[in-house]
């Protein structure tokens, strides 16, 4: 029997801590709609088939099946639902969509990490530019400071440049496939070995750096410039320069580092990727990119979009308490129920008492810590 138990990796979450996660919400839902974005909701039920552009070694969802025997899961992730929305329902683009939720994610049992995510984000569609991606890291930005994230660091990566130096390199394909499989494992050993060939050549500075081509923006971009042939690269360095101007323009305490040593943080991202932390934590904070083909793998026409969701459980983890507020517990009879309301109307720190008798309200006011107020005397009798 496990009537008593709650699944792995789920949790019940009240008091404090819910109410937290509600004002982050709240302050990225206005933040959102300051901005001209508009809400929008999906099931947390899909078919399985809408989430086929996954990558499902990282992202197992819960699997079940309709009375039809298709195949449903509960939603792991929030963008392609919004993609298929778009494709199915015929709204015009340009749009501009805001939506919060949770998302679940089979985590490896006793990874410590919870299967149930509350996300909040936007999806931009419509829009090819660079304006996008600024849109989104503007959002990003803000979203941290309204809910006062000290330090951030956001990490900035390009989902084309690991095949637009592929494309350069004097390699077979299979050994490229294999060389890029290695780096993206980081299994050095194997990497090492498949790049021999280019030990004396005019890539070896810039192969010998690219498992660790990740950090300050300065040394990363220098490696990169190491490279022989940079015509085919130049469009993608040239928007992460852009974009780094763009972030380090923004107000707070911002620091930029690239990596373009891994694959993007999801598979269907097809140009600029970005991911907020803080150094005291290893989660993110919100992830984000441009995804331009994904509106392809549900109608023919081909839609650019780009997008950001905060992980807001991140943010709540990093969320100092709210101040204690001292609370007033109002005693009443019921039939002074009018007078209970007009109390509660006028202190914004009261509530009810729904005990029955007088002592049973003490007792709640003393173990509670509140000031009671005994209506029905109309008068103070103290915590
Ligand atoms: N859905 C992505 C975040 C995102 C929103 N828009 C674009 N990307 C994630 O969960 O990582």
């Amino acid at each position: 029997m496990k009537n008593r138990n709650l699944p792995n990796g789920t949790r019940d979450e009240f008091g404090t801590r819910a109410e937290i996660k509600e004002t982050i919400q709240e302050r990225l839902f206005k933040l959102f709609r300051d901005r001209g974005f508009n809400r929008l909701t999906t099931p947390i039920l899909e078919y399985a088939d809408v989430f086929s552009p996954l990558n499902l070694e990282n992202v197992r969802p819960y699997q079940l099946l309709d009375e039809q025997g298709e195949a449903l899961v509960l939603r792991p992730d929030l963008t392609l639902p919004v993609a298929r929305m778009m494709s199915t329902t015929g709204i015009e683009v340009p749009a501009k969509w805001y939506y919060g939720g949770d998302v679940f994610r089979l985590n490896k049992q006793l990874s410590g990490s919870y299967n149930q995510v509350t996300q909040a984000g936007i999806e931009i569609v419509g829009y090819a530019g660079l304006k996008g991606e600024w849109e989104s890291l503007a959002i990003a930005v803000q979203g941290c400071e309204i809910n006062a994230v000290k330090d951030l660091t956001i990490e900035l990566s390009d989902a084309r440049f690991v095949d637009a130096v592929f494309a350069q390199l004097p390699l077979a394909d299979p050994t490229k496939q294999a060389l890029k499989q290695a780096l993206f494992d980081k299994d050095l050993t194997r990497y090492q070995q498949l790049a021999q060939s280019l030990a004396n050549t005019a890539y070896q500075p810039f192969i010998s750096e690219w498992p660790w081509l990740f950090g300050a923006v300065d040394l990363v971009m220098a490696t990169v410039k190491t490279l022989p042939d940079q015509e085919q690269l130049q469009p993608i360095l040239t928007d992460l320069e852009r974009t780094v101007q763009f972030i380090e323009a923004q107000t707070g305490d911002l620091t930029v580092v690239l990596d373009l040593s891994r694959p993007t943080p999801q598979s269907y991202y097809t140009g600029m990727a970005f991911r907020g932390y803080t150094q005291s934590d290893a989660d993110y904070l919100f992830s984000g990119g441009r995804y331009d083909k994904l509106l392809t793998s549900f109608q023919k026409v081909q839609e650019p979009a780009v997008g950001v969701a905060f992980d807001v459980d991140a943010l709540a983890d990093r969320a100092a308490g709210p101040v204690d507020v001292v609370q007033t517990l109002l005693y009443f009879e019921p039939e002074q129920w009018s007078v209970a309301e007009a109390a509660l109307k006028k202190d914004p720190n009261a509530t009810l008492c729904l005990a029955d008798s007088l002592a049973e309200a003490q007792a709640i006011a003393r173990s509670q810590q509140m000031t009671l107020v005994n209506l029905a005397a109309n008068q103070e009798v103290g915590a």
